[in-house]
């Protein structure tokens, strides 16, 4: 059940909040700088299981920086300072039991610019499978056509499994990428603004992708283009300067934004 509550700053608007128990993340007073530079500022979200929300805001607001902090890649950089807290199913992390590669596993990632690894099609999508273990051949098989039927790839490809990845149009090889992401089957996919080097085409095409899966698993969009945000997600968010300004439905935050710091950006004044 959704339900609202006024956050503790009253120059932010109600923010929308749901149960834990339908919530894939939550994150409790984040805040986080590289150096002395703040990037996040004490930041309370919870992002509900197998919807699509939206990130949203103007350049430099922390979006991409909130989004890698769902999978701790921020863990190399030395300069970074977080505190506040990340829970994937309610388990927190960064707690010292938590193995990153397989937090990675369960939160995967797709970025802006399409990166195919060097090697074949099907080597691509088995590529994290095979770090799992070995599997026999022919449930590798299986896999990897799963794989590509769910980024819906596999017509495109399945007569030239073994050709270079970097063979395929860009559009192509972000739905390769997001496969090699499912073969391990996700529970999380968040994707750093995946159409954004794309053609209207293959943006569609991505778009579509992204409302099929959601019937199987929780994702997070961050993008800079407000009709892609209204056309493919179910509840946004809203950031500025590191705050998370507003949080609702897509459709009320895109129709009735109760803000006017939201409505300036939305309709385009503010970017
Ligand atoms: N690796 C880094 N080292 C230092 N500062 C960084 C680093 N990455 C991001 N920043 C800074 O942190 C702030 C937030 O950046 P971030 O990339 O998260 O914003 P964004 O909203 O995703 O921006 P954009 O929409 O332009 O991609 C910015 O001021 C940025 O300059």
């Amino acid at each position: 059940m959704v339900s609202v509550f006024m956050s503790s700053s009253a120059a932010r608007g109600p923010i929308i909040d749901f149960a834990a128990s339908e919530s894939c993340l939550e994150i409790n007073g984040l805040s986080l700088a590289y150096g002395d530079k703040p990037a996040l500022r004490d930041l309370t979200l919870r992002v509900p299981r197998q919807r699509v929300t939206a990130f949203i805001g103007p350049s430099g607001c922390g979006k991409s920086t909130l989004l890698r902090a769902f999978n701790r890649l921020h863990d190399l950089n030395e300069e970074v300072v977080r505190c506040g807290e990340i829970r994937l199913e309610g388990q927190d992390i960064h707690a010292p039991e938590v193995e990153v590669a397989e937090l990675r596993r369960r939160v995967g990632m797709v970025f802006q610019a399409p990166n195919p690894f060097p090697m074949s099609i099907y080597d691509n999508v088995a590529f994290g499978l095979r770090l799992q273990g070995e599997l026999r051949r022919r449930q590798m098989d299986d896999s990897v056509e799963w794989a590509l039927r769910s980024a819906a790839l596999w017509e495109e490809v399945k007569d030239r499994l073994r050709t270079s990845a970097w063979a395929l149009s860009g559009g192509q090889q972000q739905r390769l990428v997001i496969a090699r992401t499912l073969a391990v089957q996700p529970e999380v996919l968040l994707l750093d603004e995946p159409a954004s080097a794309l053609d209207p085409i293959s943006t569609l095409k991505i778009e579509e992708l992204i409302g099929n899966l959601k019937s199987r698993l929780s994702l997070v969009l961050v993008t800079h283009n407000m009709q892609q945000a209204a056309r493919v997600s179910d509840f946004t968010a809203f950031l500025e300067q590191g705050e998370l300004v507003e949080y609702g439905p897509t459709q009320t935050l895109f129709t009735h934004p109760r803000l006017a710091r939201t409505e300036n950006y939305i309709t385009g004044r503010m970017t």
